[in-house]
Order: C-alpha cells, then structure tokens, then sequence
C-alpha cells in the first residue's frame, strides 16, 4: 500500500496483530500514514477502525488482557516495546473521543490542566497558550469573555471543540479523531470537519468516522478495514472513485455495511 513519495510516513504499521484476550481483532495490518495529512478509517461496525486507533497511543495498555505485536512506528520508533515511555507517547499522539468529555471545570482549565501535565509555563505564557488553542479550534470567539465559565455549559459542539483545543494545546504531533462528530448536529459536524481541514498542515491527523462522506469531504487519504483486515489504503479521491478492491466497492456504493 504505498503512500506517495513526496509525503513521508509519519506512524508505519507493520504486521500489526490486536488481541482482546483470545479474540483477535487486528488481523496482520500494514500500513503507513502519511506525515502532516488527514487518514481516514472507514468499514462496516466491528471491523477495528477503533482498536487500530487506539493502538496508536496504546490505550489499549491501560486495560489486562488486551495486548498488541508487531510494530508501529512513530518516526522510526516503535511504541508497542514495553519501554516505550506512555506519558511522552500521549504528549505526542492527542485523542479526541466520541462522547465530548471535558472535564467538571473551567474553560481556561480545562485546556492548562492538560498543559501543566507536560510543561511548566508562567502565567502570561499559560494564557497565550489557551488563547492559541482556542484559536487553533475556532473556539476562541465564542468564549474569550467567558474562560471562568464551566466547560459543561456549552453546547455539545462547542464541548468538542473544547476538547480538540485541550489536544492541540500539548502541541501534540499526531491527533487521533474517533468518530468526532457522530453526537453532534449536522451544523456542528461541519465546523468540526472544517476544523479538521484547517489543522491537516500543522498535525498529522487519524479519523474513525462511520461516515462515508465525512471520510470524502476530510481526508486526504482513506483506509477500508474488514474483519480485522486493511482491505484497501490510498488517496480518498481514488478510493471512492476508483477502488481497487471489490470488497471495498460493495462498501462505498452501499452493498453492505
Ligand atoms: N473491550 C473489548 N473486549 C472484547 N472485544 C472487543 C472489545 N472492544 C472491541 N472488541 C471487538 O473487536 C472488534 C473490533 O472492534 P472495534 O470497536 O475496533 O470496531 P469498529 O470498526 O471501531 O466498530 P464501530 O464502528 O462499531 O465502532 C469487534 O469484533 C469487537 O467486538
């Protein structure tokens, strides 16, 4: 599955095998996604687009039993080895979850709590940097006069806005997306995805959507999974207008799925 030479692999997946205790969800996958660039993953419900996600930061660490081999490698370094540091990995690979999830507290601090994890900055320094966040994730209008206000008072767009600039505010290099937009409203939906747009050239961006058309409208590149499988991986144009795989026609032109 190769990427165009002119954009270098950001994470390389190779031979990447995922397990729940005896279940086995990742089947084999090869992969490289491409360095400041928006990936897609799409494919019918339980097909792994999560359980790849999630690998990239290795969630999966926090729960017994579940357990990765192969590797994946984030600038040549593979993070599956038990030594790999997880609290440098996450400070360099952000998620963004499903559900927005900010936490019981101020908008302002909502976004240094994540910063003070990482960094000791100074309080002017720490202001910028919530004020960029903000900015990054067209947030900043919409709250600057009320950053003592609870996280929890805004709409549910706003939420994940909130928690995409709590991401970027770590200046992260990798942002992962699970189905970002999936409890929202259509008109928030588009301000995500617009938003996705304008981060793909200062992140290298991984997205799970359930949605065949948000995966055309976002990304640049596309991801068909099945069964645990990486069935197909190129451009989005051609994978929707020309796939190579009869499996992955049947999907985008809604035979099954
Ligand atoms: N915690 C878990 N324990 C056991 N099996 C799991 C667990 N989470 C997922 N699975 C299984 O792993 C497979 C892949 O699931 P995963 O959630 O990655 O798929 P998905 O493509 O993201 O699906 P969806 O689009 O429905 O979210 C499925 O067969 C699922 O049942």
């Amino acid at each position: 599955m190769p990427v165009p030479p002119s954009t270098a692999a950001k994470i390389s997946v190779r031979n990447l095998e995922f397990f729940y205790g005896n279940n086995q969800a990742l089947k084999d996958i090869h992969l490289e996604i491409p360095e400041r660039r928006v990936t897609a993953f799409i494919g019918p419900s339980g097909c792994g687009k999560t359980t790849l996600l999630r690998v990239f930061n290795r969630m999966y660490s926090l729960y017994p039993g579940q357990r990765a081999s192969g590797e994946v490698l984030l600038d040549n370094e593979n993070i599956l080895l038990p030594q790999m540091d997880l609290n440098r990995l996450r400070a360099r690979v952000g998620m963004v979850f499903q559900k927005p999830t900010p936490f019981p507290m101020s908008i302002y601090d909502n976004i240094a709590f994540g910063v003070r994890l990482y960094e000791r900055l100074r309080r002017t320094q720490m202001d910028e940097r919530v004020e960029q966040a903000l900015r990054q994730a067209a947030l900043w209008d919409e709250v600057k006069d009320n950053l003592k206000g609870s996280g929890l008072g805004l709409s549910g767009g706003q939420q994940q806005r909130l928690c995409i600039a709590r991401a970027v505010a770590v200046k992260p290099e990798v942002i992962l997306l699970d189905e970002p937009t999936s409890a929202l409203d259509p008109i928030a939906t588009l301000k995500i995805e617009e938003l996705v747009s304008e981060l793909r050239d200062q992140f290298t961006i991984v997205i799970v959507t359930h949605n065949m058309q948000q995966a055309a409208r976002v990304s640049d590149y596309t991801a068909f999974m099945y069964l645990g499988e990486m069935v197909e991986f190129g451009q989005t144009n051609q994978l929707f207008t020309n796939p190579g795989k009869k499996q992955t026609e049947d999907y985008i032109t809604g035979r099954y799925g």
